[in-house]
Formats: structure tokens, sequence, C-alpha cells
């Protein structure tokens, strides 16, 4: 039942759980190279990116069989001459069984939405949200351990499918992290979406995602609706301090100076605002994480015992 995902972490639920993520990406494809240079394109732009196979695809498709099955009438000159009929050759046993055999079911982009929509409806998603190294991911492991809950972290999930042999958006994603912005949506959202179909299960910590109002609608549009969002809330200079510790053992490309500062700007311009749409909603609970991870933890358990003691 317990079940984290994070990139610091080696354990082999989150190498079970990133496997099967980047393969149902890599197989599934729910997104579209298209879409996502549109959308890298518009990266700045708040205006939703058109998703790849709307119903323009499914014209294309019907257009396409309309064209293959009634290509003699459309396209024969009008001046041809009738063909003498062929003469029919015998049914073969193995043609017969092919016949028989049931086709597969050719599933549309719309169809497999619906489905994966479908089978995550009922789960419960929170948001976990606050600035950069306020200490999200550190609170999300007590709550893995306290309430069961599986935890996703989007920068985790980009920083690996950024690691996927043979990954398309693998160069796309670096470059967003090291410059602290914003990944298209399409690509986080489908990397959530496919871990969280991979797990299972029903109750779901969202961690550093949705960081753009576009997102959160497109999210909770798509996938599933939220049910609060636990904000972090923690001074800069603090955070400041915590990202540059971590930064002498992490690794990542974007513990330093030059890409703290920049993260910082896009989070009050631009993910803070996420946060004030859910406080207008009063689905937001705040807790401060200047004190040290224990006394933090004992509000957010506060929290999270009242809001769920009847379904541990
Ligand atoms: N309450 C705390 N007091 C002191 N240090 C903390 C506290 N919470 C977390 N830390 C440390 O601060 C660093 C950042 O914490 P964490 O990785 O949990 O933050 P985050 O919000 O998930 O970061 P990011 O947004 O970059 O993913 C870590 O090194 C962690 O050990
Ligand atoms: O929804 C998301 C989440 C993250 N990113 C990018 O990843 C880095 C690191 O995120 P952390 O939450 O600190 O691990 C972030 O600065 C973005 O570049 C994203 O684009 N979308």
């Amino acid at each position: 039942m317990l079940s984290t995902i994070r990139a610091s972490s080696s354990s082999a639920a989150r190498r079970a759980a990133f496997t099967s993520t980047t393969t149902a990406v890599a197989g599934r494809r729910l997104f579209s190279n298209s879409a996502i240079r549109a959308a890298a394109a518009n990266e700045t732009s708040s205006a939703p990116v058109k998703k790849a196979g709307g119903s323009s695809w499914l014209t294309m498709t019907g257009l396409t069989i309309l064209a293959a099955t009634s290509g003699y009438y459309l396209f024969s000159p009008v001046d041809a001459k009738p063909v003498a009929a062929k003469k029919e050759a015998p049914v073969t046993v193995a043609a017969k069984k092919e016949q028989a055999a049931p086709k597969p079911v050719v599933k549309t982009p719309e169809i497999i939405a619906a489905e994966n929509k479908a089978a995550l409806k009922d789960t419960t998603v929170i948001f976990v949200l606050g600035g950069p190294g306020a200490g999200k991911g550190t609170q999300c492991a007590n709550l893995v351990r306290d309430f069961g809950f599986v935890h996703l972290s989007a920068g985790d999930l980009l920083r690996e499918e950024q690691q996927r042999p043979g990954s398309q958006y693998g160069e796309l994603i670096k470059t967003y992290i090291r410059e602290g912005k914003i990944v298209p949506m399409e690509v986080t959202i489908a990397l959530l979406e496919n871990a969280m179909l991979a797990s299972g299960q029903k109750r779901f910590l969202i961690d550093g995602f949705p960081r753009k109002m576009d997102q959160a609608l497109k999210f909770e549009e798509q996938v599933v609706p939220s049910k609060f969002t636990l904000y972090f809330e923690c001074p800069e200079e603090v955070m400041l301090r915590r990202l540059m510790k971590r930064g002498e053992t992490s690794g990542r490309a974007d513990d330093n100076i030059e890409s703290i500062k920049k993260r910082f700007r896009v989070f009050t311009e631009t993910s803070y605002p996420v946060i004030e749409h859910y406080k207008k909603d009063g689905k937001v609970h705040t807790v401060s994480c200047v004190d040290a991870p224990d006394a933090v933890y004992a509000n957010v358990k506060n929290i999270f015992t009242n809001l769920f003691k009847d379904q541990k």
C-alpha cells in the first residue's frame, strides 16, 4: 500500500513504477510531437494548446477510410470502361480461420482518454504545492508512511523521462529544468496519468504540480478533479539555504544559484496564482514549513487525520 516515487530514492517500488510509467508513455503515445512543439513555442502563453488527436483526427481518419474504400468512384475517370468481374479465388481453410478470428479493436485517442478517465474516476488527488525547496517531498514521505498515499513528484517523473533511453523529450526536459521553466503540460500530465494508472492505487499526492493555471484546469478536466491543495509556505531565504545545502549532494542540474533564482521567479509569477485560485475556492490548507521537519509534520498530520480519520 505504501508507495513513493522520488528521484532521490532508489527503492524497488520507484523503479517498478518508473518502468511501467515510461513503458506506458512510450507505448501509448499520449502526446504528439506537434503538440509538444506547439506548446514549447507557446511556453509563456496561457492559451491551452490544441490537443493532438481531437476531432480533426477523427475527421482525417474518416476521410482516409472513405477515400480508401470508395477510391474507385472518387478518382476513376468518368469515362472509364466497366471492368469485367474477376473470378473469385477458392476460399482456403486458413483464410476461413482468419475471417472467423476476432479483429483487433482499433482505439482512437478519444477512446483511450475516456478509458483512462473512467479508471481514475474515484481517485483522491491532493496537490502539494510550495516554493522550490520548501520541503514538499520531505513531508510527502511522512504522509505516504502514515496515510498510505502514493507520492508522485512531477519533477521526479520529468527527470526520469529525461534519462529514459530513447526518450524523444529528454533534451527538451533537460533544457527546461536547467532554466527553471515549466515543461509543456502535455508531457507532464501524460507522465502523471500513466503513473497513476500504473500504480493501481486510489490516493495520490501530486507534488510540484500544477505549476501553471492552464495545467490545473487541464489536469482536472482530463484526469480527475483535485480534493484540495496542501500549500507549504516558506520564505525565499529559507528555501535558498535548503536548496544550496541540498545541491552539495543532490546532483540536480537546477540546485545552483542561477537556476534557483529563475525557479523562484517562475514560482512567484506563474505558480503562486494557482494557489490563489484554489484559495478563492476554499480548497487550500496552508502549513508553514519554516520549523524543523517534525514540527512541520505535526501540523500536516493534524490536517490529514481530521480529513481522513474514517478511511485510513
Ligand atoms: N523543515 C525543514 N527544515 C530543514 N530542512 C528541511 C526541512 N524540510 C526539508 N528540508 C531539507 O531541505 C531540502 C529541500 O527539501 P525537499 O526536497 O523536501 O523540498 P521540495 O519542496 O520537495 O523541493 P523541490 O521543489 O526542489 O522538489 C532537503 O535537503 C531537505 O532535507
Ligand atoms: O509540473 C512540473 C514540475 C516540474 N517541472 C520542472 O522540473 C523542475 C524541478 O521541479 P521540482 O518540483 O523542484 O522537482 C522545475 O523547475 C521545472 O523546470 C515542470 O516543468 N513541471
